[in-house]
């Protein structure tokens, strides 16, 4: 049996706790839904000001050179790259993750078509539970090519194996679901995929900044996700692409802007793709948002991947534990799975009320986040979370819980 005492001496004893000093969280709020929008950097409003003020206000236009925005997104790219395991030159910070899976499923799609022996595969399999976004840009692209592929939606993800027949040609999945918390073995599903003949794409949603990855020891084919989630860039912060060293050269997608035109001030009638990762851009960037994106990224080299994990997974332990300890008898089923080589960063619970319940945790100042059906996600973000928010989190929903204390007709906001 934990208690109050002990989270408190886990918090005295953490060495990542002073990490939180880095980031503004409004007093009296527990937050636990880093999972979705991180938390502001305190050092991204004076960012902001830097940029509107100096580099926009006073620098105009010059700032594309002067302030280095011009190469903004890939300088941006390499620093983020040793969180996912990714090479120098190989990211790229730019668009929204689903466009980007847009690119990088045309890319696939382009080098099997052009593959001597996988030239007649059509088939594109992904789970059913994926993120929406991830399904619809898949429909999206076979649709528009008309060319006979088909979407294949696996129901459960260990039905992946018998789905790898002879027509596969590219395996998209989310490394760790966005509903569930289930973490994909990466490397031995690229193998599994590989062997298939299939490329295999990564949607390192809620992955990046959450838990170790390493894409390049895995031999993915392409991976994709966003910054503003654990990685703290800022609400709509662009997102990344990665794109081994090894894939460049064939790298080919038909969103092919200016800016990953080889020489986009050449103002050439034709398109010739840049050399390297550019390649991979389309038009010009938001610099406002994608500056911030370097104070989230900034707070990283405090600290290693492996300490974060382990805190996040002592943090999620906890949780999980005090909520069935505390919260047993009230019909909640966890829905994560227990096994941590199988968990990323975020615990789900499902209760019939799940959305009633998480509107009474907000209002009483623990944030978490709903998703259909039924179920409640907590975010656990080592950089900002204490052990004894973790305690109080769960007293709130032990109260809420045994006092009934929800409105299930409460009415819905357009964001869950
Ligand atoms: C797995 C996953 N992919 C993609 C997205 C979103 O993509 P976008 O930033 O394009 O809205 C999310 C969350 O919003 C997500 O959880
Ligand atoms: N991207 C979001 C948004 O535009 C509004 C609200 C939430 C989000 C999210 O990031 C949701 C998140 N991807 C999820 O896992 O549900």
């Amino acid at each position: 049996m934990t208690t109050q005492h002990d989270c408190l001496a886990l918090d005295a004893a953490d060495p990542l706790a002073a990490l939180r000093g880095q980031f503004s969280l409004p007093a009296g709020i527990t937050y636990l839904d880093g999972n979705s929008l991180g938390a502001r950097p305190k050092a991204a409003l004076r960012r902001a000001h830097d940029v509107l003020e100096a580099e926009w206000g006073d620098g105009l236009i010059c700032s594309w050179n002067t302030a280095g925005w011009y190469d903004l997104p890939s300088r941006l790219g390499d620093k983020l790259a040793p969180l996912v395991g990714a090479g120098k030159g190989e990211v790229v910070i730019t668009d929204s993750t689903s466009v980007n899976l847009f690119k990088a499923l045309a890319a696939a799609i382009k080098l099997q078509a052009n593959h001597p022996e996988r030239a007649q595969r059509r088939t594109i399999v992904t789970e059913r539970d994926s993120f929406p976004t991830d399904i619809y840009m898949a429909q999206g692209i076979i649709e528009w090519l008309d060319r006979g592929y088909t979407l294949q939606l696996l129901d459960s993800w260990d039905q992946l194996p018998a789905a790898l027949h002879d027509d596969v040609a590219v395996v998209m999945l989310t490394h760790v679901n966005y509903r569930t918390g289930r973490m994909f073995d990466m490397p031995a599903v690229t193998a599994q995929a590989h062997e298939a003949g299939a490329l295999m794409i990564w949607d390192l949603a809620h992955s990046a900044g959450a838990v170790e990855v390493d894409l390049r020891a895995a031999q993915a084919d392409f991976a994709v996700g966003c910054t503003y989630k654990y990685l703290n860039g800022g609400p709509g912060a662009p997102a990344f692409i990665w794109v081994p060293e090894r894939h460049q050269a064939d790298f080919s997608q038909p969103l092919s802007g200016w800016w990953a035109h080889r020489q986009p001030f050449a103002m050439q009638a034709s398109f010739v793709p840049a050399a390297g990762i550019r390649r991979a851009m389309c038009g010009t960037q938001p610099i406002a948002s994608l500056a911030l994106i370097e104070c989230g990224l900034d707070v990283f080299d405090l600290v290693t991947m492996a300490a974060l994990r382990r805190k996040s997974l002592a943090l999620s332990d906890l949780f999980i534990a005090l909520v069935e300890e505390h919260c047993g008898a009230h019909g909640l089923e966890l829905v994560t799975p227990l096994a941590h080589a199988e968990r990323g960063s975020h615990v789900s619970f499902s209760h019939r009320h799940g959305y009633a319940v998480m509107q009474s945790l907000i209002a009483h100042g623990v944030i978490g986040d709903y998703r259909e059906p039924h179920v409640m996600r907590f975010g656990f973000t080592p950089l900002y979370t204490s052990y004894s928010e973790v305690w109080g989190a769960v007293q709130t929903l032990k109260r809420i819980l045994d006092e009934g204390d929800y409105q299930i007709d409460a009415a819905r906001g357009a964001v869950t």
